[in-house]
């Protein structure tokens, strides 16, 4: 699972319907994985005895054939009936499994719209009943209630509060303990508790599992036969197979058992009182306080009401990237619905989700004094943040992620159906065999104890019977081989599967390369007339631009300015040395009045200040921790961050007009610094604020911010708040945005006319040397207030941008990932490499970690005419190195005069666009052929 998207099910909505009209039958699609068709069935004493006569009267082989055939059990024991009547239901699931379930009957006594909250907004109010009972069935740890307003069982994992409008009135309207007492009944305890069979029920389905049944009648034949030794292996055989799977699914249970049990103690508002209670009491609907240092894990799936927290999710989507929550606005909390989206994979909605199971870094309480201003009663003192208790147990997301473990996809390996069918083939030769000999020995006149034996025997020299034993034992070994690599199975089937894999997908960055990619260097646009390269030049303005050399380092870009006296009117020496220019830390003037170099007060190049300012990197306990791209990225600025303000009490009090995260110079003091200090006290100081952020996401492969100047004079704050007051000329009213991402994507969210002609020619020069290139971009705001600032909307402020250049990235090998291309290679193990990156530094890196031949030509398409959504566009596949060298676009062999060494080797890398023209536009001779 990677990015959030990876996480759970899309669940669809209209998920419970009736198949037909006779009200016996239901269709409940419970996610993407999984459709259930149920049907109601009902017993009756007469039929339970039919069912004991028949499995006494055959010996018990009645009861083995029901045990290994649901379907004539539940014939036997049941008959159709309406959903209404049942007391069993029927569930088949998509694969054909069926399973007999029994429905249970509760005591309730509350209205029916607690339980179905959906199904009585549009109805009649005189309409909700109140239940005494509720019946409901279990099916994989889902509940499943009976609407006796729908007349179809409804699941209970889609629950969502209709008092769920507003944060104000979740505060204010509360459970009382009768509805805690009823919705603990609904959604249990919050516990992902997995129920263990005991070792006695282990044991009997063991043993009488079809292929143990044939083995011990074998046993039992060939004993009857006086082949004592051979019986006496088989049955050891068994034995120690039947003993070894006993003993590895109890471990399995075990790991799973420890995997999902947590509780803790957490403090509950239960009837307007703040009390600590077991984490296995809380329901939906429930308030928790979430105090910094006393919870490290969410119990349950939660939405967060107030303050702000920094999770680790890598438990869901096995990436540790710090991740920030917010308070979820009114709108969003009203329009929390489970059934149409799962918040794991909503990337607006999980940004107020905290998942179960999921770690704490850091809490912050938000704005004590106003919060308890609004709810004295609930906020009162508390130091933590608040959050809203959504979902419990089973139906956390938690839950469905150790579901899909226990109840993985039924195998439909054709390996598997193979060996069913050679059997099945070895049966029916048997059989006729045994017809055979029937025959001849009638004819002969042999006793019919003999012939029985003889005929029999022939059955199971023909099917094997140690043979599901012999690959169980094989199997527990392989296991065991296995987990001393620290590789765990939870499915032994899947150890075969493992064998048969013949080919392997890899993404790049992580994976093959190192996690951080350590900065080569920057390039940014420069005007193009310009003598020198000036990197503090303001904009990129519209007049034609060019790149500036590489500069690899930050002293090369920036250097620390020296008071002097005197600047005004001293020359602008070339660079690297025109800091000196500046008086005190921040001014900074040219001799030419028409062009300036620098901009007075704010002598800081714009692409070092995107570079600072531009990424989630959050600080907890001092240690920045974020995205490696973007550590590395902000550590070779050089700069300071300071994004936790509660230590620092100056900051906290001004919380620099609504930043969230304060970068500055190194030698620019702390703003606490700046105010105590009076060696400071008159100077004037910059740094930037980011008051806005749109994390980078990884489909619109970029990320940005909007930034703030702040200036520090004395001891007052000066930004944008101040900027009407103020008559301070060097305040910046204007919001500056820095966006960073794929250079592919910068072209349709920037003015082209800013980009330097050879940007397309620069961006292959490094792509093709295997470097990922980061483009960055930036834009002016119009003049707007802080809350304006904060309601902008993605798009508006990623466009219209100007080009600021290209951050370079080395992309280094893993130490291992050569080695283990290479064992791949030797067993013949095919490998692709699918990447959010350049597709020509996908090339680079693949060829220098052998998943492809230095030698091995590769094609890569471009759209000749027309785009990806376009049914006529034009896709050529050109050489990477020789774009004259072109395949073929009907045999996709290359074209023109090509050695037939050539012919033989060369290879394919597809992008995205095109892999999406293909999907929709190409026929399937076309698609085969590619792939
Ligand atoms: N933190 C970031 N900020 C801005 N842009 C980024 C960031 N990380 C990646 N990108 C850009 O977005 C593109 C897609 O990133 P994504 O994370 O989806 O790919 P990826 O998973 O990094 O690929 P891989 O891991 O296979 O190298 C990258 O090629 C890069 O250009």
């Amino acid at each position: 699972m990677t990015s959030r998207a990876g996480i759970g099910p899309r669940r669809q909505p209209q998920q419970f319907m009736r198949l037909s009209d006779n009200l016996y039958e239901q269709e409940v699609i419970v996610d993407d994985d999984l459709t259930l068709y149920t049907s109601g069935r009902k017993s009756t004493g007469l039929r339970s005895a039919i069912y004991i006569i028949l499995c006494v009267i055959t010996g018990g082989i009645y009861y083995l054939i029901c045990r290994w055939n649901t379907a004539i059990e539940m014939k036997t024991k049941t008959f159709p009936c309406s959903l209404a009547d049942a007391d069993y239901i029927c569930i088949k699931n998509q694969w054909g499994e069926i399973s007999l379930n029994r429905i249970t009957k509760i005591d309730f006594g509350m209205k029916a719209s607690m339980i179905f909250p959906r199904s009585f907004t549009e109805v009649d109010a005189s309409q909700d009943i109140i239940l005494d009972h509720l019946r409901f069935y279990d099916y994989r740890y889902f509940k499943f209630f009976f609407n006796p307003n729908t007349e179809m069982f409804e699941p209970n994992y889609a629950w969502v509060d209709s008092n769920w409008t507003s944060v104000s009135r979740v505060f204010l309207e509360q459970d009382d303990d009768q509805e805690i007492h009823s919705k603990r009944s609904i959604f249990g305890k919050n516990q992902v508790e997995i129920q263990e069979k005991s070792n006695f029920r282990l044991l009997v389905d063991e043993v009488l599992h079809p292929f143990f049944v044939f083995q011990i009648a074998s046993i039992i034949l060939w004993s009857l036969d006086d082949y004592y030794y051979y019986a006496g292996a088989i049955l050891f055989i068994s034995v120690t197979s039947s003993i070894a799977t006993f003993l590895e699914t109890k471990r399995n249970i075990n790991r799973m058992k420890d995997l999902s049990r947590f509780s803790c103690h957490v403090r509950l508002l239960r009837n307007g009182v703040w009390v600590y209670m077991n984490s296995e009491e809380m329901v939906p609907g429930d308030l928790f306080e979430i105090e910094s240092g006393s919870l490290n894990l969410f119990p349950c799936d939660a939405v967060l009401l107030t303050g702000d927290c920094i999770v680790n999710e890598s438990m869901l989507t096995g990436e540790s990237l710090p991740v920030s929550k917010s308070p979820i606005p009114d709108q969003e909390l009203a329009s929390l619905d489970f059934e149409a989206e799962e918040p794991a994979s909503s990337p607006h909605m999980s940004k107020y989700f905290l998942f179960s199971g999921t770690k704490i870094i850091r809490i912050r309480p938000g704005n004590q004094a106003e919060l308890s201003k609004k709810y004295p009663s609930i906020i009162g003192s508390r130091k933590g943040a608040i959050a809203l208790v959504v979902r419990t147990g089973f139906n956390t997301t938690k839950g469905s992620l150790i579901r899909s473990m226990l109840f993985p996809r039924p195998n439909t390996f054709k390996f598997y159906r193979d060996a069913f069918r050679f059997i099945g083939v070895l049966a029916v030769i048997s059989g006729l065999g045994f017809l055979g000999s029937l025959y001849n020995f009638i004819k002969l006149g042999i006793n019919w104890e003999t012939i029985i034996i003889r005929a029999l025997d022939l059955i199971t020299i023909a099917v094997p019977p140690a043979l599901p034993a012999t690959m169980a034992i094989g199997t527990s070994f392989a296991i065991s081989r296995l987990r001393k690599s620290g590789i765990f199975c939870t499915s032994p089937p899947r150890v075969n599967i493992g064998g048969k894999i013949n080919i392997m997908c890899f993404d790049k960055t992580g994976t093959l390369t190192e996690e951080g990619l350590d900065v080569l260097g920057v390039r940014f646009t420069v005007p193009n007339e310009s003598r020198f390269e000036n990197p503090y030049h303001e904009i990129p303005s519209l007049q034609p631009v060019r790149f500036s050399r590489m500069y690899r380092t930050i002293e090369t870009l920036m250097t620390k300015p020296v008071p002097i006296s005197g600047a005004l009117g001293s020359t602008v020496p070339e660079y690297p040395s025109f800091g000196p220019t500046m008086s005190g830390v921040s001014i900074m003037h040219s001799n030419d009045p028409n062009n300036p170099v620098v901009e007075p007060d704010f002598p800081y190049p714009l692409i070092i200040c995107a570079m600072a300012t531009c990424h989630s990197i959050k600080v907890v306990g001092g240690d920045l921790m974020g995205d490696p791209l973007d550590l590395k990225m902000f550590q070779f600025t050089n700069w300071n961050i300071e994004e936790d303000f509660s230590s620092n009490v100056a900051a906290k009090k001004t919380v620099r007009n609504g930043a969230t995260l304060t970068v500055r110079p190194p030698w620019v003091p702390a703003y606490d610094t700046v105010t105590s200090s009076k060696n400071f006290g008159t100077e004037t100081f910059t740094e930037l604020g980011v008051v806005k952020s749109f994390e980078f996401v990884s489909n619109l492969r970029r990320q940005s911010v909007v930034v703030q100047r702040f200036k520090y004079s004395g001891s007052t704050a000066v930004g944008n708040s101040f900027t009407e007051s103020s008559s301070d000329p060097g305040i910046y009213p204007e919001y500056e945005v820095f966006v960073k991402g794929a250079p592919e994507v910068m072209q349709s969210i920037c003015d082209i006319s800013t980009f330097p002609k050879d940007y397309n020619e620069q961006l292959r020069y490094y792509t093709h040397h295997g470097y990922r290139v980061i483009a960055v971009a930036y834009k002016k705001l119009e003049s707007m207030s802080l809350a304006s600032v904060q309601k902008l909307k993605r798009q508006s402020v990623e466009t219209g941008l100007l080009f600021l250049g290209f951050i370079i990235f080395e992309n280094k090998l893993k130490p291992g990932t050569f080695p283990v291309i290479k064992t791949l290679n030797k067993a013949a193990i095919r490998q692709v490499m699918c990447t959010g990156d350049n597709v020509l530094t996908s090339i680079s890196v693949s060829r220098e970690c052998g998943l492809v031949k230095k030698s091995s030509r590769i094609f890569i398409p471009r759209f000749e005419s027309g785009q990806s959504h376009e049914e006529d566009a034009r896709i050529v596949w050109e050489d990477v190195d020789d774009s004259n060298l072109k395949l073929d676009p009907v045999t996709f062999k290359p074209n023109g005069d090509v050695s037939p060494e050539r012919l033989a080797d060369y290879q394919m890398a597809i992008t995205g666009d095109a892999f999406q023209w293909m999907l929709e536009f190409a026929s399937d001779e076309i698609f085969e052929k590619v792939f």
